[in-house]
């Protein structure tokens, strides 16, 4: 059986002021539904600049080169713009680390949620106005009633990344791509909205790619892990072999940051084999 989403030989580089620069080298990713991929790694290591790429989101400085890019049986890489726009947004969604900056201050928040239905599914006006309201509550907003009237600016931090969560599954995707989902949180937010995201992923039979630099979070809700560095995988394992027997130098200094496992020094300067 084929993988909900496979990518073979990923590469982006990015045109700059100062030539060159390529972010992601040479990955091979492949997650099925109902599995959650953790791909973590440092600021920097070519995470989000990968998963954008499948979503074709990168500026036009960026120049995009795989193999293979194919998500539920077709090949991303043939298909135009649009055709691909179409795919994403309603089988693939993503959620980014800043809830409050990606919504929009100006639109309450029924009128976003009810915006991505009507793109997508061509719900009128009551249907999007029920269906607006149990995705609020799907996602275990307060009065959700209440928060179809309300604008991002009147909720907090955790409560907008639940809105995005609503968005992100209103249309019921086959993916969702979570980017650092929980970085912009408080701590005591963090862990509901990850148990959130893993609850919704257990409902639906989804595939989620969550994106980290937080072994923490890997912990919490991977099933399998790509290790990336300098937009280089280092190592693929499921979870617990990774925790268990970490191959590679730099999943063990990741690992040495943990708390729990000892330092906790920022991992700049680690020496890596
Ligand atoms: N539009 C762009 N133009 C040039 N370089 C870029 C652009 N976007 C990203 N990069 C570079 O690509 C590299 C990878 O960035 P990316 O955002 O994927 O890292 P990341 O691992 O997801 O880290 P973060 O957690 O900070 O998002 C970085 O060196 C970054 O500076």
């Amino acid at each position: 059986m084929s993988h909900l989403l496979e990518i073979r030989n990923l590469t982006v580089t990015f045109d700059t002021a100062k030539g060159p620069l390529t972010a992601v080298s040479g990955i091979d990713l492949h997650v099925d539904a109902g599995e959650v991929l953790a791909i973590v790694g440092e600021s920097g290591s070519g995470k989000s600049v990968a998963m954008l790429a499948v979503m074709g989101l990168l500026p036009e400085t960026a120049t995009v080169g795989a193999d293979l890019v194919r998500f539920d049986g077709t090949d991303l890489m043939a298909l135009s713009p649009r055709a691909r726009r179409r795919i994403i947004g309603r089988d693939i969604a993503m959620i980014f680390q800043e809830p409050v900056a990606s919504l929009n201050p100006a639109f309450t928040v029924g009128l976003q949620i009810g915006e991505v239905l009507k793109k997508h599914q061509g719900l009128g006006r009551a249907a999007r106005r029920a269906r607006t309201l149990e995705l609020l509550e799907a996602v275990g907003l307060p009065d959700p009633a209440g928060k179809l009237t309300a604008f991002p600016h009147q909720m907090s931090g955790g409560q907008c990344q639940r809105v995005m969560i609503a968005m992100a599954i209103a249309c019921a995707p086959k993916l969702l791509i979570a980017d650092e989902p929980t970085t912009a949180l408080d701590v005591t937010i963090q862990k509901q909205i990850l148990d959130l995201l893993i609850d919704l992923q257990e409902e639906s039979g989804m595939g989620l790619i969550m994106i980290t630099h937080d072994m923490g979070v890997v912990a919490e809700t991977a099933d399998r892990v790509i290790v990336q560095y300098q937009g280089v995988k280092r190592e693929e394992a499921d979870v617990l072999s990774l925790f268990e027997a970490p191959q590679d130098s730099y999943t063990r200094a990741l690992l040495s940051a943990l708390p729990e496992r000892g330092s906790d020094g920022p991992l700049d300067g680690v020496a890596l084999q």
